[in-house]
């Protein structure tokens, strides 16, 4: 479906808001270098993860073996970052149970990715504001990355992790400002992952992207998987198995709160 048209391309505030008794999580943020001839750098998927399935989790993993084979990174930690209620896409859930999925996916079957609730809990922030706010984080707060035996500190490069239909509505009129373009892909980055069934062809979304190709990395997906969140959801109204589509707590966890299944009287508790 095509992202809700947005407003706004001011990503030059210095001023980041925040929801209350916020702290930037960073428990398994690597400050270390373990290569100083690579580029450290940060991957942060935004989207809704109305719930987190196992190709979101996929994600990271496919970019961690692109970047090992293909590029000059080091990658020094992930974060999903679940966007804000306010952002009102259809099939999205609060932002509590949102962040809340996020969680347990990451927390019990990886141990090097996060979840930034930042964005969830409170108004909607632009993808160029969210990837601001990660690099004010990690950059200025935690003072970025260390290099081996030295007190020498090194800039961490913000990367935006993406589907390639996110980059197709990069090209789609109205949905992102030139400046936040031109601030995401020309001062951060993109991995693209190959999305499965996506309507244009990797090739053609970035070929109105043209000027910032140096900075937008496309990963073709070795194995093909296009679960999406929304197919999980239609799942679970039909009354149909989510089983081993996302991680096995994530769906006790919908299932304890009756998640998704206002209309699934049927809905099988065993998954
Ligand atoms: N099957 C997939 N292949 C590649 N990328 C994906 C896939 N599913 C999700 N993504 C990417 O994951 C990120 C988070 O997306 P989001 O949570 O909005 O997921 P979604 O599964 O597309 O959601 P929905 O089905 O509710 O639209 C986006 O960059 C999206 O492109
Ligand atoms: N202008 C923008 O900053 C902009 C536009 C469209 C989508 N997005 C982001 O992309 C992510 C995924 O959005 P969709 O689920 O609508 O594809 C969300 O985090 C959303 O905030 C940002």
């Amino acid at each position: 479906m095509s992202a809700p048209l947005l407003e706004g391309n001011d990503n030059s505030s210095p001023h980041f808001t925040a929801p209350p008794n916020y702290t930037f999580p960073h428990h398994r943020l690597n400050l270390l270098q373990r290569y100083p001839e690579k580029q450290p750098i940060v991957l942060v998927a935004c989207g809704s993860f109305s719930p987190v399935t196992y190709l979101h989790l996929r994600m990271f993993e496919m970019a961690l073996d692109y970047v090992r084979q293909n590029t000059d990174f080091e990658v020094m930690g992930g974060y999903t970052s679940p966007v804000s209620d306010q952002y009102k896409k259809p099939g999205l859930l609060s932002a509590h149970h949102r962040v809340n999925m996020c969680t347990i996916a990451t927390e019990q079957t990886s141990q090097w990715l996060m979840v930034d609730p930042w964005e969830a809990f409170q108004s909607y922030q632009r993808t160029a504001v969210v990837l601001d706010h990660f690099d004010h984080e990690i950059n200025t707060v935690l003072g970025g990355a260390q290099l081996p035996s030295s007190d020498e500190r090194r800039h961490i490069r913000v990367v935006l992790l993406a589907g390639s239909d996110l980059i197709s509505t990069m090209s789609e009129p109205g949905v992102w400002s030139e400046t936040d373009l031109d601030h995401i892909l020309g001062k951060y980055g993109t991995l693209i992952v190959e999305r499965a069934g996506s309507d244009m062809d990797m090739d053609t979304a970035t070929e109105a992207l043209a000027r910032w190709r140096h900075n937008i990395f496309l990963m073709p997906q070795l194995i093909q998987n296009d679960v999406s969140s929304t197919k999980v959801r239609l799942f679970i109204r039909r009354g149909l198995s989510v089983r081993y589509l996302l991680p096995a707590p994530v769906i006790d966890y919908i299932e304890e709160h009756s998640l998704y299944a206002d209309d699934a009287s049927n809905y099988d508790k065993k998954g």
